[in-house]
């Protein structure tokens, strides 16, 4: 496998039951690639996110991530694979009654020491990179607040905060820019797609969307999903209301 190989999906599917929620994929993303994961709901995006951070097991085939068979890796091997690996998923995982800073401090307890993460979780302090990670977001003002107070679009940037703070090497974000009007979510996509550190390998992306403006403007890729089954796989440019039509047209 070529060094720069993030992810490689080889017959890789997932069935629920007797419901097949992703029809085995061949699938391999190199760094720094941003890949836009387009289609209705229920074609099986987050199931596809799933099975590339090691929270969905394949029913079929193999997900090689980093160059590692995730289903072959002891729990230990997979926790150091997962710290590589920065979600942001629909539902968020924020704790709600503590503040911002303490959520933003989680992306970081997978690198630090068991004793260093328990005594942040009691009395979290913020450094340069939980400070950095929440203004670029937005939310240098947060720091303190408590997270139930903040709105919608707020709570989901604290959790690509918490993300960035990780400074993963993947990046998987299931609709982050949901809640987040048109400005906003151009900065949050830009962000995401590998202005992640300061250093010149940027982040490997792969990202749900519905708006296929945004996969145009943010991403070098985009996958089409329909119904568990990968209808298209071109350049992001490449993205024509012929393949839209393909992709969202009623069955
Ligand atoms: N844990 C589960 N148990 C049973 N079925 C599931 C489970 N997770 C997903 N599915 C099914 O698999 C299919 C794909 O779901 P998935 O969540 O991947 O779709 P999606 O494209 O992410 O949808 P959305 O845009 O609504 O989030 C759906 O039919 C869904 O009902």
């Amino acid at each position: 496998m070529s060094t720069d190989t993030v992810v490689r999906l080889r017959g890789a599917g997932r069935r629920f039951g007797t419901h097949l929620a992703l029809a085995p994929l061949d699938l391999t993303v190199r760094a720094g690639e941003r890949v836009a994961i387009l289609g209705s709901s229920g074609a099986g995006k987050s199931t596809l996110l799933g099975m590339l951070n090691g929270t969905v097991a394949a029913t079929e085939g193999t997900v090689e991530i980093f160059g590692d068979d995730v289903a072959a890796l002891s729990d230990r091997a997979l926790r150091r694979v997962q710290r590589r690996v920065g979600t942001v998923s629909q539902r968020l995982d924020l704790v709600e009654q503590v503040r911002v800073l303490h959520n933003v401090n989680a992306g970081r307890l997978g690198s630090w020491s068991t004793p260093r993460a328990l005594v942040s979780m009691v009395w979290p302090r913020p450094d340069d990179l939980v400070r950095d990670a929440l203004g670029q977001v937005g939310l240098g003002w947060a720091l303190h607040e408590r997270t139930e107070r903040l709105s919608g679009g707020e709570r989901q940037r604290v959790a690509i905060a918490r993300m960035l703070a990780q400074q993963p090497d993947l990046v998987l974000a299931d609709e982050p820019v949901a809640s987040l009007d048109p400005t906003r979510a151009a900065e949050v996509l830009e962000l995401l797609g590998g202005r992640i550190r300061d250093v010149d390998v940027a982040a490997t992306l792969l990202v749900t969307l519905h708006q296929p403006a945004l996969a145009r403007a943010h991403c070098t890729r985009a996958l089409g999903l329909r119904e568990g089954q990968l209808v298209f796989d071109v350049a992001a440019h490449e993205l024509g209301q012929e393949l839209l039509d393909k992709l969202y047209a009623l069955s």
